[in-house]
């Protein structure tokens, strides 16, 4: 008899490190790019919970190149935090991709947060050629506390700066962060002059205003509460460059700003790859990190090949 292999996200934390996630994640960022059918993925399921401002994202994707099937389940309960619960809790259903029977659950709050920052990191390296001297995070919750990790272990940028709602939030995730960083009172100050920015928060309203950003910065957009393009303004989409991480799915999920007439240029995949290149006059570019079911896939797959080599 066979049983369902639980992964939990402890071990998840003993299996993950950015220099070898990052390149998985970069790969299937291009995979997910070509047209193909050894790569599916539909846009995901997204469903709302009006009542609580929760989200049900229901996320399947299949890879032939990793032999693999999988489907994270996930919901965001922004609330959550209030009770001391994380308010993006994640599960990724592996399946045998020859039989379709399910193989292994694996517990993915890790995966998400580290997925979505080394995204974030690879689209970094890719669209923005400038210096890396400042990188300011707005927010300071387990998104932000990702980039932080990912994009300074990537870069070594200078200086990391934090900016949060909640002053006594940062002060905690600084306190946490393996290095300084330098805490704001205010969003404008924190992302002056800064070169590459990360919003990470369920704001609503813009908190990050086109006036504020230097010319040439990058914008790492992750936020994703019931309406994807609210953290940056709307003057500041018209100014950038915007890129995505899956067409299909920004079609649905950033619909609001197609509808408001601003262009999404492309897919990471397209610019990792060389099919397609950033300009070298944009004004400031930006990578929606909308979050995409090949990134936990592959990761997912990556973590149950340990687990399995380690029972053998
Ligand atoms: N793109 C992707 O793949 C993924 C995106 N996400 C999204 O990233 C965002 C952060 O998620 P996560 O870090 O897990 O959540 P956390 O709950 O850990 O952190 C939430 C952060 O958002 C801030 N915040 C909440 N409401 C507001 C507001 N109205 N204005 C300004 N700041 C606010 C909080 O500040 P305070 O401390 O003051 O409450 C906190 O800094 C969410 O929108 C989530 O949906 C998450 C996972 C994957
Ligand atoms: O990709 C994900 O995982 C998520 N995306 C947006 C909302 C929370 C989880």
């Amino acid at each position: 008899m066979s049983f369902v292999k639980l992964i939990s996200d402890d071990f998840v934390k003993n299996c993950l490190e950015w220099k070898t996630l990052v390149p998985v994640i970069e790969k299937s960022l291009v995979d997910i790019s070509i047209k193909n059918k050894s790569t599916i993925q539909p846009a995901r399921l997204f469903m709302d919970i009006p009542d609580k401002q929760g989200l049900f994202l229901a996320m399947p994707s299949y890879s032939e190149n990793d032999h693999a099937l999988a489907c994270k389940l996930v919901t965001s309960f922004p609330q959550n935090k209030s009770i001391g619960i994380p308010s993006v809790l994640a599960n990724i259903l592996l399946f045998d991709p020859i039989t379709g029977k399910i193989k292994a659950i694996v517990e993915a709050n890790r995966i998400t947060a580290w997925r979505t920052a080394a995204a974030s990191a690879v689209a970094t390296k890719c669209m923005h050629k400038g210096s890396k001297d400042i990188l300011a995070i707005l927010g300071a919750g387990t998104q932000a506390e990702s980039h932080a990790l990912a994009l300074k272990e990537m870069f070594d940028f200078k200086e990391v700066r934090i900016w949060n709602r909640t002053r006594e939030r940062a002060k905690i995730l600084a306190s946490k962060l393996p290095f300084e960083c330098t805490l704001f009172e205010s969003n404008e100050e924190c992302v002056k002059d800064a070169d590459v920015i990360c919003t990470a928060t369920y704001a609503k309203e813009p908190i990050l205003q086109d006036t504020w950003v230097k010319e040439g910065a990058h914008i790492n957009a992750i936020g994703a509460g019931q309406n994807h393009h609210s953290e940056l303004s709307e003057a500041l989409y018209r100014k950038s460059y915007l890129v995505v991480d899956h067409m299909e799915s920004a079609e649905k999920e950033l619909a609001g700003l197609t509808q408001m007439g601003i262009d999404i240029k492309g897919e990471i995949g397209n610019y990792l790859n060389s099919s397609k290149t950033v300009p070298e006059d944009v004004t400031c570019t930006i990578f929606h990190n909308l979050g995409i079911a090949i990134e936990d896939l592959v990761t997912a797959n990556f973590i149950y090949n340990k687990f399995t080599k380690g029972q053998k």
